[in-house]
């Protein structure tokens, strides 16, 4: 599903953000990603998402080659990857059944399909009740559901969390990895979780690569949290 050959990034001021890296996430995967701050997390994610292209090797992701896209073609390949940030993005104008149904309008789909898809969708992240109701009348967890809601309205084969429990409490926190293991477990979802949170990757065991200055420093298949943060 996710496969990194030989992959380096360098950035124009010479930073060195990804080093050689070789590396295969397999479908229906929950993999944390770990590692100090400047490790190159975030570069791994732009890579998958398209954002940043690498300087060597290849990086494929749902059969593309995504270092190799056409700039016309960027829009069509993030269809299979849904994103959710820290800091939750939703659009403030809009009310959580207006934001879910945004990304669904963006690739026109029809008006019948996003109906039921964002109705399914509210069950899922539990926001049924919050439907009618802009971001800034929900709480933080509430928001960070609805971000998560909109990112997998288009069935992504991909989600990719960058911190997304960054901002939230333990419980709250707790909440949003039993969401993300549902939609994993039941849209078969193969997710890319960016964290810094030691309780959650002991408490919630996953797969765990842990990045060090550009660097695979470990992969764990059953989880837990090592030394090098
Ligand atoms: N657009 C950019 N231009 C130049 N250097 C960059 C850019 N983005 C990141 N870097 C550098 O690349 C390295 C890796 O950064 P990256 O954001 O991938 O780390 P990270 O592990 O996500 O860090 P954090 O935990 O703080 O978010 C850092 O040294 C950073 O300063």
């Amino acid at each position: 599903m996710i496969d990194f050959v030989g992959v380096s990034k360098t950035y124009p001021n010479g930073v060195h953000a990804i080093k050689n890296m070789t590396l295969h996430i397999s479908e229906g995967e929950f993999v944390y990603l770990i590692g100090p701050t400047g490790s190159g997390k975030s570069t791994f994610i732009k890579l998958i998402d398209g954002e940043e292209v690498p300087d060597e090797g290849t990086v494929t992701v749902v059969n593309t080659n995504v270092g190799k896209l056409k700039f016309k073609k960027v829009p069509y390949y993030r269809r299979n990857i849904g994103v959710v940030f820290q800091d939750f993005r939703l659009l403030p104008n809009l009310t959580v059944f207006e934001n879910i149904a945004f990304a669904m309008e963006a690739i026109g789909e029809n008006k019948h399909e996003i109906r039921k898809r964002v109705r399914e969708v509210l069950q899922l992240v539990d926001l049924e009740d919050k439907a009618r109701c802009f971001p800034r009348e929900l709480s933080g967890g509430q928001q960070q559901r609805a971000t998560i809601g909109r990112a997998i309205a288009n069935r992504p084969k991909v989600l990719v969390a960058d911190e997304p429990t960054g901002n939230l409490d333990p419980e709250k926190s707790s909440e949003i990895m039993r969401l993300l293991e549902r939609i994993n477990e039941e849209e078969k979802t193969t997710i890319v979780m960016v964290t810094h949170d030691q309780q959650l990757v002991d408490s919630f065991k996953k797969r765990t690569i842990a990045l060090e200055e550009g660097y695979i420093v470990a992969d764990m298949m059953k989880g837990g949290y090592i030394n090098h943060e």
